[in-house]
């Protein structure tokens, strides 16, 4: 007898009701420049995706309705640049600039790294990403396939890279790259989809010209993106023109190395000229202003970047460098960071930082299609933020001033990330907090202790 098991394909649907929802737009196109559209509504999530956005949806055969009274509905935030198992390394060298915090405090302690230990650091950085509202990261680290069990285990969205220095060894080099590809063939567009994975050369400084080529090949075989440190620092500019004769993005743009799929983070250092490359390649950044300003790396022009039209997004970097995940509080630092550059209080206003900290994020990582705005066939990473609290009473006219100035990280109250539940009234539902970071304290502990041990 064959016996047919019949799954259950019934539809799971959430229906967000009466709620004020907040949309990032790309009006640029008409010289329009209304960055953000606000409506109230209703919004049906059915499965993965939104379905229905409208003033009256009916609430029959609907699975969960969730009360809009006093929230606002706005895409989940996207983190462009981070290194989320670094989670365990906060507060572990504070006060000290990029060159001396990476050779003298980071990459010692990095050496005694294992999976185990970097998936206790991601699943800590996933409890805070889901509780501050961000639904998608990008990320570029070591053991890397255990960050991407941590980004199924707790139901959020991520972008994965190995980290890949070679300083010029072959040898190295051989092994970064089996050690990437690897990553790629057994987790891009797992985990329901909700995982790609990038090549992820670490910086033109630690990365041979060889590494550099090989990678642009094999971001085209692969059909994968590129994720990169680029111009952090004054230093690393210098090295690289001494080296090769060339500021970095010059260097990069000789190696044919540079194209739209591509996402620096920091470019803080820019030239006219490798800002010009910049546009003309469409290469994307990723502005990290708690990190550059923690590490006195400097402040990038992004007023500038923003009027060539080039995609500017957001993203904290690791925990030992900001020293959190909240992207609330990296939208208020970009905003005043560059007021102050300019002695303009009309640089970046809330509305552009929003935008920069959702659907830019989405077009930096090529997931313009799915995330980054509500709209209809979209995936339906959203969250919820509640005005009823101190912090966000009374309500501006200007409810970007609102999100971008005054609230922080908790004051997201649900966040759903591919049409799953993660945090609702501030509780997770599939991670067990406790446990999480219990486990994140002891990773660490003995990371120290067996550095102690061999010292
Ligand atoms: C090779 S994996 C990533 C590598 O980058 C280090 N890192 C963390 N933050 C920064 C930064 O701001 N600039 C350069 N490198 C950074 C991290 O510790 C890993 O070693
Ligand atoms: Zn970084």
């Amino acid at each position: 007898m064959i016996l047919f098991v019949v799954y259950n394909m019934e539809t799971k649907n959430i229906l967000i009701k009466n709620v004020l929802i907040l949309n990032p737009k790309d009006n640029d196109e008409n010289n329009n420049h209304d960055h953000i559209e606000i409506f109230k509504g209703s919004v049906l999530i059915e499965n993965d995706r939104i379905a229905e956005i409208s003033s009256e949806i009916s609430s029959s055969d609907v699975n969960k309705i969730i009360d809009g009274e006093n929230k606002i509905l706005m895409p989940g935030l996207i983190n462009t640049h981070n290194h989320i198992s670094m989670n365990l390394f906060r507060g572990i060298a504070d006060d000290i600039p990029l060159e001396t915090w990476l050779k003298d405090n980071i990459w010692p302690l990095e050496a005694g790294l294992n999976g185990k230990y970097c998936y206790a650091g991601a699943i800590l950085a996933a409890i805070e990403m889901i509780k501050s509202g961000t639904t998608t990261f990008n990320d570029m680290y070591f053991f890397m396939e255990d960050v991407a069990n941590a980004t199924k285990d707790s139901g959020i969205r991520g972008c994965l890279s190995h980290g890949m220095i070679d300083f010029g060894d072959p040898e190295k080099r051989e092994k970064e790259f089996k050690e990437n590809i690897k990553l790629i063939k057994n987790c891009n567009n797992k985990a329901e989809g909700r995982i790609k994975t990038f090549f992820g050369p670490h910086s033109p400084v630690t990365a041979s010209k060889e590494l550099l080529e090989r990678v642009r090949k094999e971001a085209n075989k692969y059909n994968v993106g590129i994720h990169i440190h680029m111009n952090e620092t004054q230093i690393e500019v210098e090295n690289v023109l001494k080296t090769t004769g060339k500021r970095p993005f010059e260097y990069l743009e000789e190696l044919k190395f540079l194209g739209d799929d591509v996402i620096a983070a920091h470019g803080v250092w820019l030239s006219k000229e490798e800002m010009n490359i910049i546009k003309n390649r469409d290469v994307k950044i990723s502005h990290n202003p708690c990190s550059n300003m923690k590490l006195a790396s400097g402040i990038s022009p992004i007023n500038e970047l923003l009027e060539k039209k080039i995609c500017v997004s957001l993203g904290t970097d690791g925990a030992a460098s900001n020293n959190n995940l909240d992207m609330f509080e990296e939208m208020k630092f970009a905003s005043l960071l560059q007021k102050v550059n300019t002695m303009n209080p009309q640089s970046l206003p809330s509305d552009m930082a929003l935008k920069m900290a959702t659907l830019n994020g989405a077009k930096s990582l090529g997931l313009e299609n799915d995330i980054g705005s509500i709209e209809v066939g979209k995936k339906a990473d959203v969250i919820l933020i509640d005005v009823d609290s101190a912090n966000m009473t009374p309500m501006s006219k200007k409810i970007s001033s609102n999100l971008v100035y005054s609230a922080n990280g908790s004051n997201v109250h649900t966040t759903i990330c591919n049409g799953e539940i993660l945090m609702e009234n501030r509780k997770l539902t599939k991670l067990n907090e406790a446990d999480i970071l219990q486990q994140g304290n002891i990773a660490i502990k003995e990371l120290i202790e067996a550095k102690e041990a061999e010292n």
